[in-house]
């Protein structure tokens, strides 16, 4: 059962199954069935290249798996600014699945298509003057995608070629290793109280888990954005490469995350995790309710119409 596992259904629950026993057998046979069966009729666009394919069911994503390293590359591609849509968070969610349902995927890097921004966060328009039921649909699908890319139990890896404002920043943070272009006009962290509002509990926990519990709180109550430098001064990013060669430094590292045995590398990450994905999965009805009320007040909805307001200035 243990080596079934590994093979077919690797998030990091599986995993911990594997080195504890597995409570859910049901579900482990479930998800090696739609392994089998994937990628699932209509649902995804092929392409065939030697041993590059090709898969995206959006025009906001890019996905492309090399059979032969095991290393997919899934590149952002929303313009103008890479924003989390709706569309996008569910476009990620079932990407990241598909790639860990697949038994010769190894390993992700993560990046922009476009130039000089990784991801703006969370789309700010899926936030404003909207109906509660939307708010919950949304952030249901924040949710997912952050529990598929930090709970992934393949080697993920941030190329963070551009600004990473708040949900940019959780993305990159939920990675295994974060890179980051030397361009000082770049700028990543957790920003949310500049726009009034409040990152919840898992983005504050996913923050502690890599820079620590003081940054974190320092970093959060203030909204800072750090230059790449300040980045790896704190911890935040692992290390700034020139800007032209971020994708190329991130496929180097990879192989040496892969040089790990998969087996002993996914059981650790998953010791390291399992607290903060529990803690969530716990609370995640709450957490949807929460933010729907949150989101919903006058007093909000009035900061985060300033605060686009003020983003739509020219620049000075
Ligand atoms: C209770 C809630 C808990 C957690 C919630 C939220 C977490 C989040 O992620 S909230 C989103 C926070 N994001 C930001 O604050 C980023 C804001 N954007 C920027 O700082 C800059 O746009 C950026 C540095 C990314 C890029 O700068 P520029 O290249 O100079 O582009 P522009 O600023 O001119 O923007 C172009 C265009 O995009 C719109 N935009 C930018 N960010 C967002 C966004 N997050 N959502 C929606 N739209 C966004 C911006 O308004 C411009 O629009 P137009 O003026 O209509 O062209």
């Amino acid at each position: 059962m243990a080596a079934l596992l590994l093979r077919t259904s690797r998030g990091l629950g599986a995993c911990l199954r594997v080195a504890t026993g597995c409570p859910s057998p049901s579900s482990c046979v479930v998800a090696a069935w739609s392994s089998a069966r994937w990628p699932r009729e209509g649902a995804v666009a092929w392409r065939t290249h030697a041993q590059v394919r090709h898969y995206s069911s959006s025009d906001k994503l890019s996905i492309d798996m090399d059979d032969k390293t095991g290393v997919a590359v899934l590149k952002l591609s929303n313009p103008p600014v890479n924003s989390l849509s709706l569309e996008l968070l569910t476009e990620l969610a079932i990407g990241l699945d598909k790639l860990e349902m697949n038994p010769s995927c190894r390993g992700v890097i993560m990046t922009s298509a476009h130039p000089h921004i990784f991801s703006a966060g969370l789309d700010v328009s899926e936030m404003m003057g909207k109906p509660t039921e939307h708010y919950r649909e949304f952030w249901r699908a924040v949710q997912e995608m952050w529990l598929k890319l930090y709970g992934s139990s393949l080697v993920t890896i941030a190329a963070i070629n551009g600004s990473s404002p708040a949900g940019g920043c959780l993305m990159a943070m939920c990675c295994d290793y974060r890179l980051m272009a030397d361009n000082p006009k770049y700028s990543i962290g957790l920003n949310e109280t500049k726009l009034g509002i409040v990152a919840p509990f898992w983005f504050r926990d996913t923050m502690m888990g890599v820079v620590g519990t003081r940054v974190t709180e320092r970093s959060l109550q203030l909204g800072l954005m750090y230059s790449p430098a300040e980045a790896v001064h704190v911890g935040l990013v692992d290390r700034t490469v020139p800007e032209e060669t971020v994708f190329e430094e991130a496929r180097t590292e990879m192989a040496r995350w892969l040089k790990i045995p998969d087996h002993a590398r996914q059981i650790t990450k998953s010791m390291m995790r399992k607290t903060t994905i529990d803690h969530l999965l716990a609370q995640r009805d709450s957490d949807i309710s929460n933010f729907a009320n949150f989101i919903s007040k006058d007093s909000i909805q009035k900061s985060l119409t300033a605060y686009m307001q003020a983003l739509r200035q020219p620049k000075k």
